[in-house]
């Protein structure tokens, strides 16, 4: 596992490079999920796939941008899914974006997960990795170094409520605004990991991406985003649940498939399993 976090921490400062000197033009692509690539999402790919391919322990790559898993050593026996650059659409407004990794012993599947990581590029650089415990680290004149354990609160302050409003469900809006209405406040940028990692720095709130009118499925992708944040909630004394079931406990038929997903402290995930259990 030790050159796994190494050569993400190479990727992380190469990718870092990337989006500081690369040209944020769209390419002609598009990815799995029907989304026109970015010249700066194909190069993110290639740099974390590059240095994957120099760790022996790695079996099997899937990712956000290609189609197909990919074997890169036959005798590893690690299988890692990741998305390179989450957010990429908000690179040409500023705002910070991430890159997430799931870690898999022997096959894809959540039964299998044994680590979590992902890497936030904002006004600075930091890396959370999930294993026994959810560990901050800093980049700092080129190293990566340990802040602090992340351990969430009971319950939380914050709300970042996704999805198209006009698409919700009446409970799913009724739910929301019932948080507000205790004092939770709106903090969404549109970044799944900055929303989380702003979740998990302050302690707790939700983060809900839930089914929809026109996303029955919800939109965030199960092997590259919802059950890595999945791992690092539970490791942080969090919950992650689709509505009913734990994230942890769920399947997938296909590498891109979605999931609805709410992430969260006790307390705010306990409220929603309460109104899904009622309405859903
Ligand atoms: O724009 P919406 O519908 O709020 O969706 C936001 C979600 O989409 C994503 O940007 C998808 O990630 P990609 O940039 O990797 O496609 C998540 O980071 C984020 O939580
Ligand atoms: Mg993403
Ligand atoms: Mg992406």
């Amino acid at each position: 596992m030790r050159d796994i976090f190494d050569a993400i921490q190479k990727s992380a400062k190469r990718i870092k490079e990337a989006i500081d000197t690369k040209d944020i033009g769209y390419s002609q692509l598009e990815n799995s999920s029907g989304e026109t690539q970015l010249e700066l999402d194909i190069k993110c790919d290639m740099i974390i796939e590059e240095e994957f391919s120099k760790v022996s322990s790695i079996h099997t790559v899937a990712s956000e941008e290609k189609e197909h898993e990919e074997v890169l050593h036959e005798n590893g026996k690690y299988f890692i899914a990741y998305d390179p650059l989450d957010g990429s659409s908000l690179i040409d407004v500023n705002l910070s974006v991430g890159s997430i990794f799931g870690i898999y012993e022997g096959e894809f599947g959540t039964q299998k997960m044994v680590a979590a990581c992902y890497v936030v590029y904002g006004p600075r650089v930091e890396m959370v990795f999930a294993q026994n415990k959810t560990k901050l680290y800093l980049l700092q004149a080129g190293d990566f170094e340990f802040v602090k354990e992340i351990r969430l609160n009971e319950k939380g302050k914050l709300m970042a409520p996704g999805g198209t409003q006009q698409n919700w469900e009446k409970y799913h809006k009724a739910m929301i605004d019932g948080f507000f209405a205790e004092g939770y406040r709106l903090r969404y940028s549109g970044g799944m990991v900055p929303d989380l990692h702003q979740i998990l720095l302050k302690g707790g709130g939700l983060f809900s991406y839930p089914a929809t009118s026109d996303k029955p499925e919800g939109k965030l992708r199960r092997l590259f985003e919802v059950f890595p944040f999945a791992f690092v909630f539970k490791t942080s004394g969090g919950e992650a649940i689709d509505g009913k079931d734990e994230i942890l406990t769920l399947g997938h038929a296909h590498i891109h498939d979605t999931s609805p997903c709410f992430f969260g402290s006790k307390y705010e995930i306990d409220r929603v399993k309460e109104v899904y259990a009622r309405n859903a």
